[in-house]
């Protein structure tokens, strides 16, 4: 046992041999649907992908990815990668944020807590400002939390809100940014009629306005604070639905990216920066793309940008965004308490590890897949490798991305025989994806199929074992569909889609160090990602934890 009283000792597993070099890749955003015109992955040439599923039927299956299966709140929830690496990486199936916050605003815990006890002192004589995502596609935030959050501080004695949207078109269709600045609207009429002074006070898409993660590009997180805070941008307007409708008739316009804006007042004044004695809730539930603007809003000292003004403020993320960081401080509600994840078991019997990515999935591997746990567990046994991505740019004007060079990293390491487990996630299905061009989406999936093949024959070369895997569904649908599948059409055209998916997503596993007899079992019929981390546990020689979920793994004398 160890001081924490987990017994991290692994039993030996009864007939798979340790020391096999194993990679794990896992594509992002690669999932399973019926070839067709928007398939990108079934258009694409993916010669290694389709062989392993042609070549070996008993050693390729399919997993689920989204809903219940990755605690989210129902199957009506796409997969995400945050979910998705934690189950993968966690091996059991925690309710994640989405649901978490449900059930707090069910329950009423919501506004009970210390978070909320904390912003409150600042009603009576300051503003609330909310700042997050508008959307309601579950990945990050939802509408109908943010709505049940506003009618609660209306009764709990809030004088005056301050929205700062971000408009999303990435976990739903481009375009609906209107709809829900008008629903929006609505809800902050009501307020009104109660006497509470509400309105929309600043705006701008999420891949352009605050919504940065990993450090990939801190000018997003700047952008955002300037308008937020300072009440100041490019554009100005005095109402949001005015704003979201004009940026959106400009050529190429797109929600993910719309430019920052301000609402101004009839004499030109903004109407919300945040100023000493406010209180500010970031209302995403998802940590990666909340923990820049947490910093800039937490922290005393911080020099990412300049801030100009500081204003003192009372701040809590929805969720508490770093536990590691224990940022930020105040929070809303607690995460899920991911512990004892695959890659800690392992390390600490002995497993050495390396994991790589670019800056933009970088802590999907990392942190995601340790329980959302920045850094090593063991800094002599690990070693993380980020490869920088490109900035500034929407990854279909450069759809191969990082993908050679991470693989190339995850081949050296293979070779060199210092690692155990050589993990990588390759970007590409899903980054390009979310644009929602199609053509550049194919040559994605192309990029990410080569990458696989390069890890592949490094595999090969040290008689190691792979398992191949993705983490949710984006590039093998890239149309809405109606209930019956059929594509959505609005004014003529078909509606793209940007977002994941719902479906399932494969798992391969082979190599010359696959002892024979492993098969997939043919029991776990409804297995989803939670039962990976089982699964590569045995194939580096280990039985899994008993509270694990199931191995998909079996073993039959041949
Ligand atoms: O880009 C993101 O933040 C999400 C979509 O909102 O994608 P992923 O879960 O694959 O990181
Ligand atoms: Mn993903
Ligand atoms: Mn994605």
């Amino acid at each position: 046992m160890g001081s924490s009283g987990v017994s991290w000792k692994l039993a030996d597993h009864p007939k798979l041999p340790k020391g096999k070099t194993v990679a794990v890749v896992v594509l992002d955003g690669w999932g399973e649907a019926k070839p067709n015109e928007y398939n990108c992955i079934a258009t694409a040439e993916t010669p290694c992908m389709d062989s392993l599923k042609k070549g070996a039927p008993e050693l390729w299956r399919l997993v689920r990815a989204h809903g219940t299966a990755v605690g989210l709140p129902t199957e009506d929830d796409m997969g995400n990668s945050e979910v998705g690496h934690n189950a993968l990486g966690a091996g059991r199936i925690f309710a994640q944020g989405a649901k978490l916050v449900d059930i707090a605003l069910a329950t009423g815990k919501f506004f009970e807590g210390e978070g909320f006890n904390y912003i409150k002192e600042s009603f009576a004589n300051g503003t609330l400002h909310l700042i997050g995502l508008l959307s309601d596609g579950g990945v990050h935030s939802r509408l109908d939390q943010l709505q049940l959050l506003l009618k609660g501080v209306g009764e709990r004695g809030v004088k005056r809100v301050r929205v700062h949207i971000l408009t999303d078109g990435r976990d739903v269709l481009d375009g609906s940014s209107v709809e829900f600045v008008e629903t929006l609207e609505n809800d902050l009429a009501k307020l009104q009629e109660k006497g509470i002074d509400a309105k929309i006070a600043s705006g701008g898409g999420r891949m352009n306005v605050s919504m940065d993660r990993y450090e990939n590009d801190w000018n997003v997180v700047k952008r955002g604070w300037d308008a937020q805070v300072l009440g100041e941008a490019p554009y100005k307007f005095t109402n949001a639905l005015e704003a979201v409708k004009k940026l959106r008739a400009e050529p190429k316009a797109n929600d993910q990216y719309l430019p920052p804006f301000v609402i101004v007042d009839e004499s030109g004044k903004p109407v919300g920066p945040i100023v000493d004695g406010d209180a500010v809730v970031t209302f995403n539930f998802r940590a990666d793309r909340m923990v820049m603007i947490a910093k800039s809003l937490e922290y005393e000292n911080f020099d990412k940008f300049d801030r100009v003004r500081v204003p003192k403020i009372r701040y809590a993320g929805m969720l508490e965004y770093d536990g590691e960081l224990k940022l930020p401080s105040h929070y809303l509600v607690s995460p899920p308490e991911i512990d004892r994840t695959s890659g800690e078991y392992l390390v600490k019997n002995g497993i050495r590890t390396f994991a790589c990515s670019e800056t933009v999935k970088f802590g999907h591997v990392t942190f995601f897949w340790n329980g959302n746990r920045s850094g090593y567990f063991n800094a002599e046994l690990e070693k993380y490798v980020e490869i920088p991505s490109d900035s500034g740019i929407t990854f279909n004007e450069k759809p191969n991305m990082k993908a050679l060079q991470i693989a190339e990293k995850a081949r050296d390491a293979i070779l060199s025989r210092n690692f155990d487990q050589v993990r990588v996630n390759l970007p590409n299905g899903d980054m390009v994806g979310h644009t929602g061009d199609i053509e550049a989406t194919v040559v994605a999936c192309k990029a990410a199929d080569e990458a696989v093949k390069m890890i592949l024959d490094a595999i090969e070369q040290v008689g190691g074992i792979y398992v191949v895997t993705a983490d949710h569904g984006n590039a093998e649908d890239m149309v809405k569909r109606d209930k019956s599948g059929k594509p959505l059409l609005k004014d003529g055209k078909v509606q793209i889609l940007t977002s994941h998916t719902l479906e399932p997503v494969p798992i391969a596993i082979g190599g010359p160090g696959l002892s024979s007899g492993v098969r997939f079992r043919n029991d776990v019929p409804s297995g989803g990602l939670a039962n990976v981390a089982a699964t590569v546990i045995n194939l580096h020689g280990f039985e899994a934890p008993s509270d694990y979920e199931q191995t998909l793994i079996e073993v039959v004398d041949k």
